[in-house]
C-alpha cells in the first residue's frame, strides 16, 4: 500500500478530475460515504455526533458527514468554524445542499466558544472535518482553541479524524501547534506520510485507508516515487518458502560476528534469532575469553573462539575468519563488539577479506564502519545497515534530533547512495533500497525499547537472508516480526515485562501466525 504527501495526493486527486473526468464533488460524496459506514459499525444509533467542519474541502467531506448520518437518524450537529463566505467548489455544492435541506447546523462565527464547548461535551462522537491535507503551518486562531476544546474533552469519546486529523503535516507528521487527538483516523485513498513520522503517530489513532474512487494507479500514471506501508500481506509473500525436502545447507549459514568482555549476551541474542527464524546453521565468533560463556549459553550454534586482546577480537582474528569465510552466506557483525582497538583498520581489512558473502552491519560496527561507506557499494553481496537513529547520526555526522526529524528523506538519499540497503530503526521504521524503494513499518511497540531487542532483529534479517529472500524482503518480514511480537509478547508479559528472550519466541510464534492466515 503505498504513502502519499500532500501535494502527491492533490495531483491523484486532480488526475481523476481532469484526465478520467469524475467530478470532485463525487469523490467528496464517495469520501463522506465512507467515513459514516465506518461510524455507522461503531456508534449506536442514540449517539450524539458532532461534525466540525472547515472551509476546505476537508470540511466539504464533513458537510456530507453530517447530512449523511442525519439520514441513518443520528443525532447529528454540524458546526461550521469559518464564515459561510469562505466555502468554494465542491465544498460549496455540498454545503449549498446541507443548508436547502434545512439540516441542524450552528455557525460558530455566531456563537462563542463556551457554547461551542458545552457542545463538544455533550457530543458522543466527533468528526474532524475542520483541516485536511491544504494545511498551511501551525493552526490559526480561532480553529486551535476549538481543537484544545475537543482534546481537553476527548476521554470518553470516540473522536474521529477526515483524512487526517486537523492540524497535523500530511508530508511530516510535524504538529507545530494544535492538533486534533484522534481515535480513528479515516483516511482517502492511502495514508499520508505524516502519520509515520515526528509527532504523527501520537495523533493518528488507529488509521484505514478507503478507496474513494480515485484509482491507485494514478500513482504510475503520474509517475509519482510514493513510499510504502508495510501490511500483513505483504509479509506474507516476503517471508522465504521452506521446501519440506530441504536439508540444513538449503536454509543458509549465518556467521555472526560480535561480543566483548562488557557484552557478553549482544551476539548471543543475534545467534538464536537466526537459528529460531529458520537459518540452517549458525556460527558464533567471539573473543576466546568469553568463549566458555558463550558456549555453556549457545549449545545449538557452531562456535569460533577469536584471537583477543582484553576482551576484544583482535587484528590476528582477520586470518582466523578469513581461512573460514567461504562457507557463509551471510555475516552479521557488531553485535556486542564494542569499539575494537584500531576497530577501523580491523574492519578495513576484514572488509577486503570478503567474497560474495551478504553482510548486515550493525551496533558499533557501523561506527567502526563509517568512514568505509563509499566501498560498501562495490562490494560482491549486498549489504544492509541496520542503524539506530543515533547510529545513523554518527554515520551522518549529525545528532539524532536531525536525523528524527528527516527520517524519510535520510533514508531516501542515503541507501541509493551508498547502493546498499538501510533499515532506518525508531518509532516506525524505514527501509530503503539502492533503487530508492522504501517501506515504512507502521507496527511498533514501546516493548521493543530495551537493550538486546536491536540484537535480535539482527539476527533475524540475517537470517532471512541467509534462506535466500531477496534483502528488501528480508528487511519487510523481520521490522514486521520482530514489532508484532513486542506487541503480542506485551499482551503476555506486560509492556514492561519482555526481554530479547520473549521476542524470539514472538517471532517464531509470528511466523507460525502469519504463515497460517
Ligand atoms: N484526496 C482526495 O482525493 C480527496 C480529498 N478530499 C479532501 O480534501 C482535503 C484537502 O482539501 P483542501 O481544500 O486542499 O484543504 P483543507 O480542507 O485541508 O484546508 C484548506 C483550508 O484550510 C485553511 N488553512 C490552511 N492552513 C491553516 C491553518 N494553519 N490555520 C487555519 N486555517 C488553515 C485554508 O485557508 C483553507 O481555507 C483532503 O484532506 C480530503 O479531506 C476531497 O474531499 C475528496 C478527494
Ligand atoms: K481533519
Amino acid at each position: 500500500m503505498y504513502i502519499a504527501g500532500q501535494k502527491e495526493m492533490q495531483q491523484m486527486d486532480h488526475y481523476t478530475i481532469n484526465n478520467l473526468g469524475l467530478p470532485g464533488s463525487v469523490l467528496m460524496e464517495n469520501a463522506g460515504a465512507k467515513v459514516v459506514d465506518e461510524i455507522k459499525h461503531e456508534s449506536p444509533k442514540q449517539s450524539k455526533i458532532l461534525v466540525l467542519a472547515g472551509s476546505g474541502n476537508n470540511g466539504g467531506d464533513g458537510f456530507v458527514v453530517a447530512r449523511r448520518l442525519f439520514d441513518l437518524g443520528y443525532d447529528v450537529l454540524l458546526c461550521l468554524m469559518v464564515n459561510p463566505d469562505r466555502i468554494k467548489g465542491d465544498a460549496k455544492i455540498h454545503f449549498d445542499v446541507y443548508v436547502n435541506r434545512k439540516l441542524p447546523l450552528l455557525y460558530f462565527s455566531e456563537t462563542s466558544i463556551d457554547t461551542l464547548t458545552y457542545k463538544i461535551k455533550q457530543a458522543d462522537v466527533i468528526v474532524d472535518a475542520i483541516l485536511g491535507t491544504g494545511l498551511h503551518g501551525p493552526v490559526r486562531k480561532p480553529l486551535n482553541e476549538v481543537i484544545s476544546s475537543v482534546n481537553e474533552c476527548a476521554d470518553d469519546k470516540m473522536i474521529v479524524a477526515v483524512d487526517i486529523p486537523s492540524g497535523v503535516s500530511g508530508d511530516t507528521g510535524k504538529v507545530e501547534g494544535e492538533a486534533i487527538k484522534a481515535k480513528k483516523t479515516i483516511t482517502f485513498v492511502c495514508p499520508k506520510k505524516g502519520f509515520f513520522l515526528n509527532q504523527g503517530p501520537e495523533y493518528i489513532g488507529d488509521w484505514k485507508a478507503v478507496d474513494i474512487s480515485v484509482p491507485i494507479s494514478n500513482a504510475e500514471k503520474l509517475e509519482l516515487d510514493l513510499p510504502s506501508v508495510i501490511t500483513k500481506e505483504l509479509v506474507k509473500d516476503s517471508i522465504p518458502a521452506r521446501p519440506a525436502n530441504g536439508h540444513k545447507g538449503t536454509f543458509g549459514h549465518v556467521l555472526v560476528i560480535g561480543g566483548s568482555s562488557s557484552f557478553i549476551g549482544a551476539p548471543i541474542f543475534t545467534a538464536k534469532a537466526a537459528l529460531h527464524s529458520g537459518a540452517g546453521l549458525v556460527t558464533l565468533a567471539i573473543p576466546e575469553s568469553i568463549y566458555p560463556i558463550v558456549a555453556s549459553q549457545n549449545p545449538e550454534s557452531l562456535l569460533m573462539p577469536l584471537p583477543d586482546d582484553h576482551g576484544y577480537i583482535n587484528q590476528s582474528a582477520i586470518d582466523r575468519l578469513s581461512n573460514q569465510l567461504e562457507t557463509f552466506d551471510t555475516i552479521a557483525i557488531g553485535p556486542g563488539m564494542g569499539r575494537i582497538p584500531n576497530g577501523e583498520q580491523w574492519m578495513a581489512s576484514f572488509i577486503r577479506k570478503l567474497d560474495n558473502q551478504q553482510l548486515v552491519v550493525d551496533a558499533d560496527a557501523l561506527f567502526l564502519l563509517r568512514h568505509h561507506l563509499d566501498n560498501m557499494g562495490n562490494l560482491k553481496g549486498n549489504v544492509v545497515l541496520t542503524p539506530h537513529p543515533g547510529e545513523m547520526a554518527r554515520l551522518l555526522n549529525t545528532n539524532v534530533q536531525e536525523v528524527e526529524e528527516s527520517r524519510l528523506d535520510i533514508a531516501a538519499t542515503f541507501a541509493p547512495k551508498y547502493n546498499l540497503y538501510l533499515l532506518l530503526k525508531g518509532h516506525r521504521s524505514i527501509i530503503s533500497t539502492p533503487e530508492n524503494e522504501i517501506w515504512i513499518n507502521p507496527y511498533g511497540h514501546d516493548a521493543l525499547s530495551k537493550g538486546g531487542s536491536g540484537d535480535v532483529l539482527t539476527g533475524l534479517v540475517a537470517s532471512l537472508l541467509a534462506q535466500e529472500s531477496k534483502p528488501q524482503n528480508a528487511l519487510i518480514a523481520a521490522t514486521y516480526l520482530h514489532a508484532k511480537a513486542g506487541e503480542t509478547q506485551a499482551e503476555k508479559w506486560s509492556r514492561h515485562g519482555v526481554t530479547p528472550w520473549e521476542l524470539i519466541t514472538g517471532i517464531k510464534e509470528e511466523i507460525n501466525r502469519i504463515s497460517g492466515d
